[in-house]
């Protein structure tokens, strides 16, 4: 039997989709950050790994957001998580700053820095469609030194480095475990390096409202669970 049947799309076309949603149809933007985190707490929380110590690493854009989010609800649950930012807080984006408003109310603590010997799960949300460049020399660093752990890494909407358009490596990427990717399955995860970086693929519905008359530019459909 046929599964639902899926469109790829490219940065550009989800980032286009996401401002559709939030700035003509006026969804917040924080309903679908929410929604985003839950769909990544549904995939944590399926008995398949390891929860004793959840490391988030996350960055300054809305990827980082939905890291801070996914922080908030396992520490909601009791679950040992620690929330480490890469970057400046002070340059993060708006919506990452009233995610943090929102946990420093809630009491949980950011790491300044923490050891990824210690996690047994570690959730990306440093970079996802809003890749638009090679990474930053400290932070290729820091992941070479994760894939070199090989803990299990559930990338939020794409895996860190990961260009989502075409799938290349833009100078280093976090290998996923799983890649839970929200609205439409990115093509680069279907393409190039992104193909292996990103394991399973998980797609999930977070709300957003595609225009009538949108011009998908790939024609290609995808068979999902
Ligand atoms: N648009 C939205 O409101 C939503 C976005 N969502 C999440 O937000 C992600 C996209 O968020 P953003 O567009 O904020 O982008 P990202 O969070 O992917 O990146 C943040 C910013 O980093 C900068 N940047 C890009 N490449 C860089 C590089 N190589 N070195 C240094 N800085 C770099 C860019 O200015 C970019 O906007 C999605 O992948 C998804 O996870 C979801 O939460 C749903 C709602
Ligand atoms: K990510």
């Amino acid at each position: 039997m046929m599964g639902t049947m899926t469109r790829l799309v490219t940065a550009s076309e989800m980032q286009q989709i996401d401002n559709y949603t939030i700035e003509t149809i006026g969804m917040p933007q924080d309903v679908l950050i929410e929604r985003a985190a839950m769909a990544v707490l549904d995939v944590i929380g399926a008995g398949r790994f390891d929860l004793s110590h959840v490391l988030v690493l996350a960055g300054l854009g809305n990827n980082g957001a939905d890291g801070v989010a996914i922080a908030r609800l396992l520490y909601a649950q009791g679950v040992n998580v620690s929330l480490q930012f890469v970057g400046n807080v002070s340059r993060a984006k708006d919506s990452v700053k009233r995610q943090l408003a929102i946990i420093e109310k809630h009491g949980l603590v950011r790491s300044e820095k923490s050891d990824f010997n210690e996690a047994t799960l570690i959730i990306d949300a440093i970079f996802g469609v809003g890749l638009n460049n090679v990474l930053p020399e400290g932070l290729q660093k820091m992941i070479k030194a994760a894939n070199h752990i090989d803990k299990p890494v559930i990338a939020v909407d794409v895996p860190t480095g990961i260009d989502a358009t075409t799938g290349e490596v833009r100078g280093a990427a976090l290998k996923a475990h799983t890649t839970v990717t929200f609205g439409f399955t990115k093509v680069g995860l279907t393409q190039q390096n992104g193909c292996y970086l990103s394991g399973n693929v998980i797609l999930k519905d977070v709300g957003m409202l595609v225009p009538d008359d949108f011009e998908f530019s790939l024609q290609e459909a995808l068979p999902v669970a």
